[in-house]
């Protein structure tokens, strides 16, 4: 439908870790962790929203995979997809966000226990977790 919003969040892998951002604000989900991310803009695709919006606000070119199973529709017009990526050049900074930190399996499970991930995203995190136990250290 016309008007909905998408918007696209990277999970930038490396070895056995996935990269977070933790929001800044509002209020709400300030100090949560998430990926990275942002609003899919007209005349864009997802690969394309993801490239600029990793470039904004970590500072990095990407590579765009596949996509995480997860669609999360927190209501109606608005709909988040994941796609996994890799850094091709750069290194990441939190432009955007109050910090970003490599996160293995363990961490991301003691974080998504202590309700430290944002709401709509904690099916990619277990997600995550799983597929992070079998990537090479
Ligand atoms: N980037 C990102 N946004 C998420 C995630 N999970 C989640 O619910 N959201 C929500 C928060 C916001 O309502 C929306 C994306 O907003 P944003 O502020 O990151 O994106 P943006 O840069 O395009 O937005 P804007 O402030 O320029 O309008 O999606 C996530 O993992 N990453």
């Amino acid at each position: 439908m016309t008007g909905d919003v998408l918007v696209v969040a990277g999970a930038v892998l490396h070895r056995s870790r996935v990269l977070l951002a933790q929001r800044d604000y509002p209020a709400e989900v300030a100090g949560l962790w998430e990926l990275p991310g942002g609003k899919v803009e007209s005349g864009e695709t997802p690969t394309q929203a993801l490239i600029r919006e990793l470039c904004e606000e970590l500072d990095v070119r990407v590579s765009v995979g596949a996509p995480l199973a997860d669609v999360v529709t927190p209501r109606e017009g608005l709909k988040l997809v994941a796609h996994r990526a890799r850094i091709v050049s750069g290194t990441p900074r939190a432009v955007e966000h109050r910090a970003i930190a490599w996160v293995d399996a363990q961490r991301l499970a003691e974080l998504d226990r202590n309700s430290q991930i944002v709401p709509n995203d904690i099916g990619w995190i277990r997600e995550l977790t799983a597929e992070l136990q079998v990537r090479p250290l």
